[in-house]
């Protein structure tokens, strides 16, 4: 089977490497050709776990290649899958430029029967869009191709996503064609014989299951982010509260981890996506809005913790603060709508200055936040970064935080204050005495 896939930002790039371990020939085309050629010369344009050798290994067998030539692309592949980015516009709906765009592309080369798989996250409806967008450019060359149209949406996450995409928990197949169906089973072959759970249902099911799973998703985590504030005033521990509610079965423990807000590239955008199609839909989505509200107050709220903490009029001149963490998850170099933008931003606005470090994140960090100047400053290590500060603030789980020296951390800094906003540190820590310790929710 030749596999197209069409953009190799995250979802395209995993997705083309992990079909081709799985034994399919698959051509990844990008319209950026600085990416491209990294990937020829065997660089991958993004940090994630052990996919580089997934890729390296591939390539070399001459299952995986890259190009910017569309033209080649759908010419040569059976199946085409679009995974390209479906950004917020500024009233929160999925902007679809790119996807339409592709689809028309596509058409432009069509040669024979496609199979077009939707990877990208897309609002209900879409389907039929990229369908009447290629029927219309095929009718315009004059030509009567069939192809089916399959809603076949990804569920990874960063930093796990080799082993997302190797185990999932689910493959949704969204299609009213049955010959798609039996393609997309030999695409995934892999995974179907070894009963992964396949779900068939149709497009619009498909689309609505991908954002459905998103905001429950960040509600949860609204949810137990609210209690632990709530918590934190009544003398209760979130993470007490959080092990026994999850080892209900019907809640269960993921995802009950309280913490600065969530962010990334999907649940902020995501949440707001399907607000926004509801609405058209004449329906108001009250516990995802209100979700959305709560993740903007947590960050509000760990601002306003760190700043009062510090000083009583809450003004920080002449304050230097250490964070460690500035992607939005460990794992991972992406900065999209990670709170430690919001937190940091709010820390200056009240005159702090901030020594950052991340172990992926810096580079992406520097031209998000350009605009601060001098007031931030990025260092090589923890210890670097915690070196005569007033505080600590430890926004994002990367694990080598947990492993800190906390003997070495405190005799760097000016003074002993340490909050942590992911709760790593058990309070029973013997170290965490020297500090003025503060977590989420305990
Ligand atoms: N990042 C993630 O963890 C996940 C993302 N998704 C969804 O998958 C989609 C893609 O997300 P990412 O991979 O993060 O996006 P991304 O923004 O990292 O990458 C998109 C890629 O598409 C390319 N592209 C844009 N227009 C193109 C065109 N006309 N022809 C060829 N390439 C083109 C861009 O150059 C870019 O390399 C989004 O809808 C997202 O919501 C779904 C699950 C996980
Ligand atoms: O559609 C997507 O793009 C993806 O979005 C998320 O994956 P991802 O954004 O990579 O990362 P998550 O691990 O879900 O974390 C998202 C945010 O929630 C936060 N989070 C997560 C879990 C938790 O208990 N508490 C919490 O604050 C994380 O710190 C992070 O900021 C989903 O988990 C994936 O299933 C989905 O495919």
């Amino acid at each position: 089977m030749k596999i197209g896939v069409i953009g190799t930002g995250y979802v395209g790039l995993v997705q083309g490497v992990i079909l081709a371990e799985f034994g399919m020939n698959v051509t990844c085309m990008d319209v950026i050709e600085e990416k491209i050629e990294r990937l020829k010369n065997g660089e991958l344009p993004i940090y994630e776990p052990g996919l580089r050798e997934i890729m390296d290994r591939n390539v070399q067998a001459n299952r995986l290649k890259f190009t910017t030539d569309i033209k080649e692309t759908t010419e040569n592949s059976d199946v085409i899958f679009i995974a390209v980015g479906t950004p917020p516009k500024n009233d929160g709906s999925a902007d679809l430029t790119y996807v339409l765009e592709v689809a028309s592309n596509i058409s432009m080369y069509m040669n024979g029967y496609k199979v077009i798989v939707n990877k990208s996250t897309v609002p209900v409806g879409t389907g039929k869009l990229v369908e009447s967008t290629i029927s219309k450019v095929l009718t315009e060359r004059g030509v009567d191709h069939s192809f089916d149209i399959v809603s076949n949406p990804e569920f990874l996450r960063e930093g796990k996503a080799v082993r997302d995409c190797l185990t999932p928990d689910r493959v949704v197949i969204g299609t009213d064609s049955d010959k798609a169906k039996e393609i997309m089973k030999s695409v995934y072959d892999v995974l179907y014989i070894n009963q992964t759970p396949f779900v068939f249902t149709n497009v619009e099911t498909s689309e609505m299951i991908k954002y459905a799973s998103n905001a429950f998703l960040a509600v949860k985590i609204s949810f137990i982010n609210e209690m632990a504030l709530l918590a934190e005033k009544t003398g209760a521990d979130i993470q007490e509260i959080a092990r026994a509610m999850g080892m209900d079965g019907r809640i269960s423990p993921k995802f009950l981890h309280a913490g600065p807000g969530y962010g990334g590239s999907c649940f902020p955008k995501d949440t707001k996506a399907i607000v926004d199609i509801a609405r058209k839909y004449g329906e108001e989505m009250f516990v995802i809005e209100a979700a959305i509200r709560a993740n903007e107050k947590q960050k509000y709220k760990m601002v306003e913790k760190i700043r009062f903490t510090l000083s009583e009029d809450g003004d920080l001149t002449g304050k230097t603060i250490g964070v460690l963490g500035l992607s939005f998850k460990p794992e991972t170099d992406d900065m999209r709508d990670a709170p430690s933008i919001d937190i940091i931003n709010g820390l200056v606005a009240y005159g702090a200055n901030i020594q950052a470090y991340c172990p992926e994140g810096i580079k992406e960090a520097k031209w998000r936040l350009e605009h601060l100047g001098r007031n931030i400053k990025y260092m090589n290590d923890e210890y670097e970064a915690a070196k005569e500060a007033e505080a600590l603030v430890i926004v994002t789980e990367w694990h080598q935080f947990r492993g800190m020296d906390l003997k070495k951390i405190i005799e760097n800094m000016n003074d002993n204050f340490l909050f942590d906003l992911r709760n790593i540190f058990s309070k029973r820590e013997k170290l965490l005495g020297n500090f003025k310790y503060y977590g989420v929710g305990r």
